[in-house]
């Protein structure tokens, strides 16, 4: 599968919810969409699965527009915080309808994953709990084995035992059914981990996509003697920094060379990594409290 975005932009009415967004994914991975509240993910992953049109450029799956298009429709499947409150029908018959619209759908995986969650067929799922509902959310997800399958902060209310089944689920899927896998969350510590490759998008604007390894090795935290370190990092990028008495710690963001890395060790410095939570924080963040912005953009 192929998913093409070229100059995508969304607006309603005067709020661009996606500012000329342009990025390629292709293959059996699994996708990380990262961004903080509002950003735009649930946009973008709307038009993806053709629950709404963007208001100019393209997107294209496999080469065709996916809006309104049966063929492209049928091989995506979008899963997101829904809300049952008017829906009497129980996980029983939820599962059959789910079953009709989709091709590759699985009834005996679906009826194991009811099973590994826990959840009572014969319970109308309006009366089922919000992490309950989600695991249904989840179940169908992964059941359906559709090529692109999009999860949107599907884990809402799961409780720690019940993500945990989720995301080996996840995983062995990806081994037995291989197929491209789009999660958006905010638990990124937990959910780095699954990740093949990473889209940030902040404020409607692509930040970045990058592999999932060569963007966690973009990151170092360096430390040490406070005057080595600011010598150190002087022409790096530097996207946050703590200091205490004469000991300074400075993240940097861009790739650090064998012989630099080296350099820093010789220097007495110590070089860490940085977690994919922390490049996600400091990367989307505001002016701080000097008024001062990341120096990376
Ligand atoms: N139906 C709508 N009408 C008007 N504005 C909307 C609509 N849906 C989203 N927005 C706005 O568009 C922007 C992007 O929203 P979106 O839901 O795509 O963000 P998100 O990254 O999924 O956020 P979150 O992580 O909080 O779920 C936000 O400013 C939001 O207020």
């Amino acid at each position: 599968m192929n998913v093409s975005c070229s100059e995508l932009l969304l607006k309603y009415g005067n709020h661009i919810a996606l500012d000329h967004i342009n990025f390629e994914i292709q293959g059996e991975k699994i996708y990380g969409l990262l961004g903080r509240n509002g950003a735009g993910k649930t946009s973008l992953l709307s038009i993806m699965a053709s629950f709404r049109k963007q208001t100019a450029g393209s997107i294209t799956i496999n080469g065709e527009d996916p809006f309104e298009n049966s063929n492209i429709m049928e091989q995506i499947v979008f899963m997101y915080s829904k809300n049952y409150s008017e829906e009497s029908e129980t996980i029983q018959n939820m599962l059959k309808s789910a079953q009709r619209y989709r091709p590759n759908f699985d009834k005996d995986y679906a009826e194991y994953l009811i099973g590994r969650f826990q959840l009572d067929v014969k319970k109308p799922i309006k009366k089922l709990s919000k992490g309950m509902q989600s695991a249904f959310n989840v179940t169908i997800g992964l059941a359906s084995r559709a090529p692109i399958t999009i999860l949107d902060e599907v884990y809402l209310g799961m409780d720690a035992p019940s993500r945990d089944i989720f995301y080996k689920e996840l995983l062995q899927e990806q081994e037995r059914h291989p197929r491209m896998f789009i999660l958006s969350t905010h638990l990124v510590s937990e959910m780095e981990y699954l990740f093949d490759e990473v889209i940030l998008i902040n404020k409607g604007k692509l930040l970045l996509h990058e592999d999932f390894d060569t963007l966690v090795s973009k990151g170092a935290t360096i430390t040490g003697d406070k005057e080595i370190v600011d010598d150190f990092v002087r022409s790096k990028k530097c996207i946050n920094e703590q200091q205490l008495g004469g000991t300074k710690s400075v993240m940097i963001f861009g790739e650090l060379t064998e012989v630099e890395r080296n350099d820093a060790i010789d220097r007495g410095l110590e070089v860490t990594p940085v977690p994919l939570q922390d490049l996600f924080i400091h990367l989307t963040k505001e002016e701080d409290a000097n008024g001062t912005k990341s120096r990376l953009f």
